[in-house]
């Protein structure tokens, strides 16, 4: 709840949300200020900003949560889970209200107002953060480009010795490219804004990854890298599927797009499916657009200023955008999108008794799926149910039906929110205690500070 006193979330609802309020309506008036020519635009532009105004009071002022009209419903898809859910609580204002919710539904509200301006429905009002941010990422992004680049002959080796130790090698590459994707999820646009170049650096560079691996605290990998060689060994010619349930774009997408085409290279997996969100969501989540741009980016030597095109690092950042559209192209990556992970829904609606919200639509796909990997905290939080859990819980049980459901899932999350589970006995204490002495009264937010991290699997098969 947004009101549980001393917890991430309150803090989250009391002092950050006005602040991202605040930024997309700064956002808004430098776009406009760029377009100042288009008169009808502009004054769009001035409704929105003064709706975005309106909206920052009402969340400061723990306003009651309102339902959706028939017109907005309309005019923005809005999916009937939100007022359905606010019809049961009725009582709910912006300080006292579930806060996955509520955070789901500011972002909805939000969408609703460019929605209603013809000249900035399609606007993305988190693309100037997305983009800034990525661009401030260029250290880690050549770095990963020259990794893939040796990654080609090393796995060409280790096809051309099979055998328990290449089957080792491809392990030790399996954990790597899993890091990657994972410490990928620790740029965060709406808790890093303020960080510094050399913070962004430091978090993304390999020697990083590596003092990380001890920052680990539940590590399932191995369990992934059983089912995926087994499913090699198995394969015979049949379709090896990894699904990626999205978190953010920039710089974690593109990590994503590095375990996709290791999994790809490998033959760990031979088709990986991207599920992106259908509305600017959480800030700096993937929509579908947010790949093509990525691509363009990778390309563009002034974005990433890796010097002329015949640079060893601007040769390796060509070639990787290559590679991902021929993926594309080829069928091997699939980009998908879906209202239901916009919605507040937690993933024990990904389940066949959710029948109104694609819930069991998805659950029905997704069971095909060799692997389906939730990427991040807003994540993990929705697999969790967002409950206050013991944090000694186990994992299986956290996750709710998804735990017998049929589908194998695999969450990489670095921690930036309260719930935290499946910790063994008394590791919460310590890591308290470790938090509390630089953070005073804070201790047991060390699980939102993003330098946590855990990985957690479930193979989905019921009764184990
Ligand atoms: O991009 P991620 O990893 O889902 O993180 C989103 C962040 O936003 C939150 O939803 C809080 O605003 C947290 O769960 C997390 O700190
Ligand atoms: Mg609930
Ligand atoms: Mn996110």
């Amino acid at each position: 709840m947004t009101n549980d006193k001393g917890t991430f979330g309150e803090y989250t609802a009391s002092a950050r949300w006005p602040i991202i309020i605040q930024n997309a309506i700064d956002d808004l008036a430098s776009q406009q200020e760029l377009e100042k020519s288009k008169v009808t635009k502009f004054e769009q532009g001035e409704a929105i900003k003064s709706a975005l105004q309106q909206f920052r009071q009402e969340v400061i002022d723990r306003a009651p949560l309102r339902l959706f009209t028939e017109e907005e419903i309309k005019l923005a898809d809005v999916p009937l889970s939100f007022n359905e859910y606010l019809r049961e609580h009725s009582q709910a204002n912006w300080g006292a209200v579930e806060w996955l919710f509520s955070e789901v539904y500011l972002y909805r509200r939000i969408n609703v107002l460019f929605q209603r301006q013809s000249e900035w429905a399609t606007f993305d009002i988190f693309n100037r953060l997305k983009q800034s941010t990525f661009e401030s990422s260029f250290h880690g992004v050549v770095e990963l480009a020259l990794r893939y680049e040796n990654l080609l002959p090393q796995l060409k080796e280790i096809e051309q010795n099979s055998g328990k130790d290449a089957d080792d090698i491809l392990k030790v590459l399996f954990k790597e490219f899993i890091e990657i994707s994972l410490w990928g999820n620790a740029t965060d646009l709406s808790l890093l804004t303020n960080a510094t170049l050399e913070e962004i650096k430091s978090i993304q560079g390999a020697k990083a990854r590596a003092e990380s691996e001890s920052k680990i605290v539940v590590n399932d990998t191995d369990r992934a890298w059983e089912v995926l060689t087994k499913a090699k060994a198995e394969a015979n010619g049949k379709q090896i599927r990894v699904d990626f349930v999205l978190d953010n774009s920039g710089f974690e997408l593109y990590a994503d797009l590095m375990l996709a085409a290791f999994l790809l290279q490998s033959g760990l997996a031979t088709k990986c499916i991207f599920h992106a969100k259908d509305i600017p969501y959480m800030v700096s989540d993937v929509m579908l657009k947010d790949f093509d741009i990525l691509v363009q980016d990778l390309r563009d030597r002034k974005f990433f200023p890796s010097g002329e095109s015949s640079t060893r690092e601007s040769k390796a950042l060509e070639s990787f955008a290559n590679e991902m559209e021929k993926f594309v192209s080829g069928g091997k990556l699939e980009f998908r999108e879906d209202s239901f992970w916009t919605t507040e829904l937690d993933y024990w609606n990904l389940d066949a008794k959710e029948v109104k919200y694609h819930g069991s639509i998805l659950h029905k796909d997704l069971t095909s799926s060799n692997l389906v990997i939730f990427k991040g905290d807003l994540n993990y939080r929705k697999l969790t149910g967002d409950r206050k859990w013991p944090r000694t819980t186990k994992w299986e049980t956290a996750i709710g039906p998804l735990a017998i459901n049929g589908i194998t899932s695999l969450s990489l999350r670095t921690c930036k929110a309260d719930v935290q589970v499946a910790l063994p006995d008394g590791l919460d204490l310590k890591l308290s205690q470790e938090w509390e002495k630089e953070n005073p009264g804070r201790g047991s937010w060390w699980c939102c500070s993003g330098k946590w991290a855990v990985v957690c699997f479930c193979s989905g098969e019921p009764n184990k």
